[in-house]
């Protein structure tokens, strides 16, 4: 299938899931991502808050904030196809509607440059298991992750989970993708292990 009908056809998918079978993902990606060691480890996080029937992100951003961690968030240039990471201190007050309405953090928050990021939890509509992944197609995490050190960890449901997405030579692969019933470890973990 071709890139742009896979996104289409797993957002069909995602939009059409029930309210409940959404909060529940919710609750078990977030205690799965809590038992991550790197979780533990990390100072300084970029979370992304979920729209459209994304796997809920809530939780990880208030139990991280309230841990004392650094808490980022995407803001997102429309003209660049750039994420920036900002750090939060109040969840959500300190958002305002970014791009397609997702809340993002204001323009007074401070940015954090990728290389200071230790753990980068990345959204996305459909999933491999090399790692691999499509988004909304800006590459934006594409862009971002090249520049980032972080161990990167998907979140999704079990449905976005396929085979083979059909990587390119500039997308980025994940170390960790977190579903309700499983955490996916990929090969780069190790590599990314003894660089750090
Ligand atoms: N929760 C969440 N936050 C995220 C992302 C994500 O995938 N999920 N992003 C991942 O990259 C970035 C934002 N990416 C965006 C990509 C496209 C459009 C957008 O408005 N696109 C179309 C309309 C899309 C539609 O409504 O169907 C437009 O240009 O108008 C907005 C943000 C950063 N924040
Ligand atoms: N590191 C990069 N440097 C420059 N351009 C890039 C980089 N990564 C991706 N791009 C460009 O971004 C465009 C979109 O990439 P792609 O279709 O892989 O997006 P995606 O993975 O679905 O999106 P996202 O990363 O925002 O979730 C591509 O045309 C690609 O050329």
């Amino acid at each position: 299938m071709k890139k742009e009908s896979l996104r289409q056809v797993f957002l069909r998918k995602r939009l059409a899931l029930p309210p409940e079978e959404v909060a529940w993902a919710g609750e078990r990606v977030a205690e799965l991502f809590f038992s991550l060691p790197a979780y533990r480890q990390a100072k300084t996080l970029l979370l992304y808050c979920a729209f459209r029937q994304e796997v809920p992100t809530k939780r990880i951003i208030s139990a991280s904030l309230a841990e004392g961690k650094l808490v980022a968030l995407p803001a997102t240039s429309r003209e660049k196809k750039e994420i920036t990471a900002r750090l939060i201190k109040v969840y959500p007050d300190d958002l305002v509607p970014g791009p397609g309405g997702i809340p993002e953090p204001r323009p007074t928050c401070p940015s954090v440059p990728p290389e200071e990021i230790d753990l980068v939890a990345v959204p996305g509509l459909v999933f491999d298991l090399k790692g691999y992944r499509l988004g909304y197609g800006w590459g934006c995490y594409d862009r971002f992750l090249s520049r980032s050190p972080a161990l990167r960890v998907g979140l999704a449901y079990d449905f976005q989970v396929v085979e083979d997405v059909g990587a390119e030579p500039h997308d980025q692969r994940l170390h960790f993708l977190i579903t309700p019933s499983r955490i996916y470890r990929f090969d780069e973990v190790e590599v990314w292990e003894k660089r750090s």
